[in-house]
């Protein structure tokens, strides 16, 4: 095939590249596949096919899709649905199983979604496929761990011109936790920089999973879709458990819906549940009739035989009203004939960073905001709020978040789905620290945490940086300058290297993943989970604008970076706030103790503008009187804050 005959962009992309253009096409739906006799080119558009009766356990396969973020899982996942036929053509656009605005608009996963896909294998049997696909980034790695939690194994997708990064490694820890068959795959092949062998290599080095049958595909373009498919066929085991052992199913994921009330995905480990059948959620020891249930494919169609069996995943519906409720990693059970044990769960999500959120309008009432949280928690388990005020920003609310990307991903639904535009305090972890009687308590606000506070811990985190090993020395250093100790550092294949560190999570908060970035020139990558609480010499620092401590300005810092800090903000504060009539003066201070001050030069009138000549004894007197009048409006004049320029100095410190 000469260049000039290549029609489109993909086809001149496979020409540079050496990749046979009919492997490229290998992605469209079954029908125009070459390779398959015509019967079961007919056989395989399973568009039509009956979603109704349960399937022999024997041919069902549950996998989720895991990677680094960015690294292909939902763009293997489009080309999996393509492959199979599962969506229509004319319905089909990509990143398909994410169907939010904010996932769609940023290219990222945040929800794991299930659908079932079903596959004619080459040994001509047919399979039904239940995959999972899940987030990569490190804030959402809870919605991994869960989907892991119910399938048999899992595609390790590893983008071949990167290579093993720190998420691919944390997720693996992950799926060998569960127990899971891994099946890797090599993507992104068409990169003139892919080097398949290396990461080969990796893998087996790094994660210590033979990886030398690993299927090297390109998702984009469609290659090696087929492959991947028969290994997920062959490799990974069908469910085990017994359909006429009493009901143990697994809760993965619900959400509330409007008008249909709670909705709960699981999968069936034993038994069978079906509709009119009295369920029990073990863990809330609520009782309800199960009213309907059904398959995701991904949209949800109820099956009018009424069951799902022992290996299927799906939903069901009970007249559920609150998440609480239903809690996901619960295990249902049927109230005639109950399990003994429940099913391993998982712990739930805990928010790790918080911080206040105002309305910036102050026509917008405080209520909308309560109401507008209320509502998104009812589908997001992992956020936590409750009301705060602030003499500068008035009355909001302190929520909790998973960490910042999840932080931003609400405030932007929160802007788009409730038209709140909202100011946002320095976000914060929670702190634990004593009193001076010696009693512990925990706050993530620390302008309520007391003057006498003593003996601070913070969240340490568990963090892994891979990146080349010429960054060594950039990236130690800057660990450094955050508080970590490195624990452990070793090399992921020739040039590259895996840091461990243990570091408070406060310094990673704050533009660490940029820096990181940044100083490996792109390459490097992380991943951090909680590891413990521990002490560390910190300092709840106040400022003072005008003798008045400002709440939301209020940090706690390490004892070393107190004066720096606080400099820093007095600094920023000066830019923000304009000359009064009188002296300002802004403070740093630890326990009502000033570390550190400035102040802006008042605005001066020239009361001597009208002494033409004149008295030295006159003049004395108009500056005397001036230099009094001053005073009287320094002790009673106030400077107000404006919330724009508050969070302008917030934005800036954090
Ligand atoms: N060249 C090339 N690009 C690919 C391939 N697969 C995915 N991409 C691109 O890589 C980027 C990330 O792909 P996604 O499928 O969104 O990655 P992801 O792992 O689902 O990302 P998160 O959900 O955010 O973790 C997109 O721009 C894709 O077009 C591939 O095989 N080749």
């Amino acid at each position: 095939m000469s260049l000039f005959r290549c029609k489109s962009l993909s086809q001149k992309l496979c020409f540079y590249h050496w990749i046979d253009w009919r492997k490229l096409c290998s992605y469209v739906p079954p029908d125009i596949q070459k390779g398959l006799s015509a019967s079961q080119r007919a056989s395989t558009n399973f568009l039509s096919v009956d979603n109704n009766k349960p399937v022999d356990k024997e041919y069902i396969r549950n996998f989720s899709i895991i990677a680094h973020v960015d690294h292909g899982k939902s763009t293997l996942a489009d080309r999996l649905l393509q492959f199979t036929g599962t969506i229509a053509p004319e319905k089909f656009r990509d990143q398909y199983l994410d169907n939010m605005d904010i996932e769609r608009e940023r290219g990222i996963t945040i929800k794991m979604r299930a659908t079932r896909l079903w596959y004619r294998s080459k040994d001509g049997s047919c399979y039904l496929l239940n995959l999972i696909d899940t987030p990569g980034h490190v804030d959402f790695s809870y919605e991994v761990s869960r989907s892991l939690a119910a399938v048999e194994g899992c595609l390790l997708v590893v983008d071949a011109s990167q290579g093993v990064q720190a998420q691919t490694i944390a997720n693996v820890d992950l799926a060998l936790e569960n127990n899971l068959e891994i099946v890797p795959v090599l993507n992104k092949v068409d990169l003139a920089t892919a080097e398949p062998d290396k990461v080969c290599q990796e893998i087996s080095q790094v994660i210590g999973i033979d990886a030398s049958r690993a299927v090297r595909a390109s998702a984009k373009f469609g290659i090696g879709v087929e492959e991947i498919l028969e290994e997920i066929v062959h490799l990974i085991p069908p469910p085990q458990g017994q359909v006429d052992a009493p009901l143990q199913a697994l809760i993965f994921d619900s959400y509330f819906d409007p008008y249909r009330g709670v909705v709960v995905f699981i999968r069936v480990r034993n038994g069978e549940i079906r509709t009119g059948m009295k369920v029990k959620f073990m863990a809330t020891g609520v009782e309800h009739v199960v009213e309907q249930v059904g398959i995701l494919t991904p949209d949800e169609v109820v099956r009018t035989s009424g069951v799902l069996s022992c290996g299927e995943v799906g939903f069901i519906k009970a007249g559920i009203k609150s998440l609480h409720d239903a809690p996901v990693g619960d295990t249902i059970t049927g109230c005639d004939n109950p399990t003994q044990s429940p099913l391993k769960g998982y712990k739930p999500a805990k928010s790790m960073v918080f911080c206040g959120l105002y309305p910036a309008d102050s026509s917008v009432l405080f209520e909308n905001l309560r109401s507008a949280l209320e509502k998104l928690s009812l589908n997001d388990s992992s956020i936590s709020f409750q009301p705060e005020s602030s003499s500068v920003l008035g009355k909001g609310f302190r929520v909790g978040f998973l960490g910042m990307l999840h932080m931003e991903v609400v405030k932007e639904r929160l802007k788009r789905e409730y038209e709140l535009e909202l100011l946002t305090s320095a976000p914060s972890v929670v702190y634990k620290f004593r009193n001076l009687k010696g009693e512990y308590f925990m706050e993530s606000n620390p302008s309520k945490i007391p003057n006498d506070a003593r003996h601070f811990e913070e969240p340490y985190v568990k963090l892994d940086i891979v990146c080349p090993d010429q960054y060594n020395g950039t990236i130690l250093d800057l660990c450094q300058n955050h508080r970590a100790s490195l624990e452990d550092m070793r090399y992921v294949s020739k040039g590259r290297i895996l840091l461990k560190f243990l570091i408070p999570l406060a310094e990673v908060l704050t533009n660490f993943y940029d820096q990181v970035k940044s100083r490996t020139r792109g390459f490097g990558s992380m991943d951090y989970e909680f590891h413990s609480y521990r002490s560390s010499d910190l300092v709840k620092l106040d400022i003072a604008v005008a003798g008045d401590v400002v709440e939301g300005l209020s940090c706690v810092v390490h004892r070393d970076q107190a004066y720096s800090k606080g400099k820093e903000i007095i600094e920023k504060l000066k830019k923000y706030i304009p000359r009064h009539q009188f002296k300002v003066v802004l403070q740093a201070m630890i326990s009502a103790k000033v570390i550190a001050s400035d102040f802006i030069q008042p605005l001066r009138k020239d009361v001597l503008a009208k002494c033409y000549g004149g008295d030295v004894s006159r003049k004395k007197k108009l500056l005397e009187r001036q230099k009094e009048g001053k005073e009287k409006l320094r002790q009673l004049g106030k400077v107000r804050l404006s919330p724009e320029a508050f969070a302008a100095v917030v934005a800036q410190k954090f």
